[in-house]
């Protein structure tokens, strides 16, 4: 590991100072956000949330809100006075006083910067960037900028940032929540850079593993949600349907990890137990084993470098359980080489793979598009693209924002017109 070296000098923050850590919960009414408040409200003496923003949940962010007594409160979707009609709600039911003394008014902010503002929010020491999609690039940027420790979850705003993501950072600012970058990175800490001959990327193989293409052509959104290890938000657990998923992780390995492309690979393990491996030069192979729980990651996160005691169940061994690991189908699902690819043709060409990704999983959730025309078409959308005629070549915010502008609109030019019947049953 070289540019991110997992040595951001923070405070030592728990146990130190004596004072709780100070996280900032980007997305909290998602799926890493409600896991994110659940392992801070088990370690108060560790960790105290004092800045939350959501999307468009507003009763849940308001009694969020409420329950941690949160500085600053932001929502991508409702107005200032409805969010603070929401918090009025959640604290008359919790008999909490919006006024006079002990009153709880915190500061509200609301629209499309509310999320950045929040993750910038200067008494904050740690982020937890627990949103989805590439929308997430403005609240990492401001994390960075604000010099707090950012946990990301939000993979997404570092594969479309890229190079600008990393310039961003000091060594070690970013500390990964996905998975398998905390596995890897646990496992990096057994290891020198030089020492590293592979990243061993473990995959659930989703619940389409062992199919044939052919057999994929009808498959529903409700099948493609039914994830057979992780309880998930929509968008990521689709992603591991058609191993979007899997492809966006090879290629922020390689950021977090300076590892060559061509020495990250991925492996099906349809147990989740393993969470990725690193290889050395050796032979030998650092795995991180524990039942699938993202409250490790998420613990380890926004605690680095220390390890929250309990945070999460081990592995019982009482229990006869076997793990197992096959190589994943890269004809089948395409996605994996089609990122490695994009990857390595400009500096926008993964912002317009995640963009149309992102346009492509809408559409087959409204039953616009079929499960095989996801791939296909961020396929078709990448190879279309002209990154000198779209952005100059150049890799800037605007940039990435041209970049995702084109996909977006020409990935929907695909499926433009109303609702088709997709022949699986299931349509609107
Ligand atoms: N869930 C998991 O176990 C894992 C998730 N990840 C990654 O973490 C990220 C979050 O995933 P997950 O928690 O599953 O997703 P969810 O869909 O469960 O949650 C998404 C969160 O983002 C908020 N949000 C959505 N759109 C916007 C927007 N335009 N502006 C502001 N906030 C918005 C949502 O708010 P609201 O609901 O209020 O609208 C919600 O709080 C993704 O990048 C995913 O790949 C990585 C590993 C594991
Ligand atoms: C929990 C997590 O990190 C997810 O990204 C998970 O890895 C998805 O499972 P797949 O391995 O099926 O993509
Ligand atoms: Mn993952």
């Amino acid at each position: 590991m070289s540019a991110q070296s997992f040595s951001f000098p923070l405070s030592e923050g728990p146990g130190a100072s004596g004072a709780p850590r100070r996280v900032a919960l980007i997305g909290s009414t998602g799926s890493i956000g409600t896991q994110g408040l659940d392992v801070i409200a088990k370690a108060p003496g560790r960790f105290t949330a004092v800045a939350l923003s959501g999307g468009s949940n507003l009763e849940l962010l308001a009694r969020q809100a409420v329950a941690t007594r949160a500085e600053a409160v932001g929502s991508a979707a409702g107005t200032t006075a409805q969010l603070a009609a929401a918090l009025d709600a959640a604290c008359a039911t919790a008999s909490v006083p919006r006024s006079g003394a002990g009153a709880y008014r915190p500061e509200l902010f609301t629209g499309p910067e509310a999320a950045a503002a929040i993750a910038g929010w200067p008494d904050a020491d740690v982020v937890l960037n627990g949103i989805t999609g590439s929308i997430g690039l403005a609240p990492t940027l401001a994390a960075l900028d604000a010099g707090h420790l950012l946990a990301l979850a939000n993979k997404e705003s570092l594969i479309v940032g890229g190079a600008l993501v990393k310039d961003a950072a000091a060594p070690g600012q970013i500390v990964p929540v996905d998975s398998e970058h905390s596995a890897l990175a646990q496992a990096l800490r057994s290891g020198g850079e030089r020492e590293v001959a592979r990243l061993i990327v473990t995959a659930s193989g989703g619940p389409f593993r062992g199919r044939a293409r052919a057999e994929l052509a009808t498959v529903t959104p409700e099948q493609a949600l039914a994830h057979p290890t992780w309880d998930m938000g929509r968008v990521v657990t689709t992603n591991s349907a058609t191993m979007v998923n899997k492809a966006l992780e090879v290629i922020e390995a390689h950021l977090l990890f300076d590892i060559p492309l061509e020495r990250i690979e991925p492996v099906v393990h349809p147990q989740s137990i393993v969470h990725s491996m690193v290889e050395f030069v050796d032979g030998s192979i650092m795995a991180q084993a524990s039942p699938p729980d993202m409250r490790l990651p998420i613990a380890l996160g926004i605690g680095w470098p220390h390890r929250v005691p309990g945070a999460a169940s081990a592995v019982d061994f009482t229990q006869a359980a076997q793990w197992t690991f096959e190589p994943l189908d890269e004809d089948t699902f395409g996605a994996i080489r089609l990122a490695k690819q994009a990857a390595a043709a400009s500096p926008t060409h993964m912002a317009v793979y995640n963009a149309a990704n992102e346009e492509a999983v809408e559409a087959f959730h409204d039953r616009r598009i079929g499960f095989l025309d996801i791939v296909d078409a961020v396929a078709a959308v990448v190879e279309d693209y002209d990154a000198a005629a779209v952005t100059g070549g150049e890799l800037s915010v605007e940039a990435v924002l041209a970049a995702e502008a084109w996909a977006r609109r020409h990935a929907r030019a695909r499926w433009s017109g109303p609702s088709r019947d997709r022949g699986n049953g299931h349509n609107a």
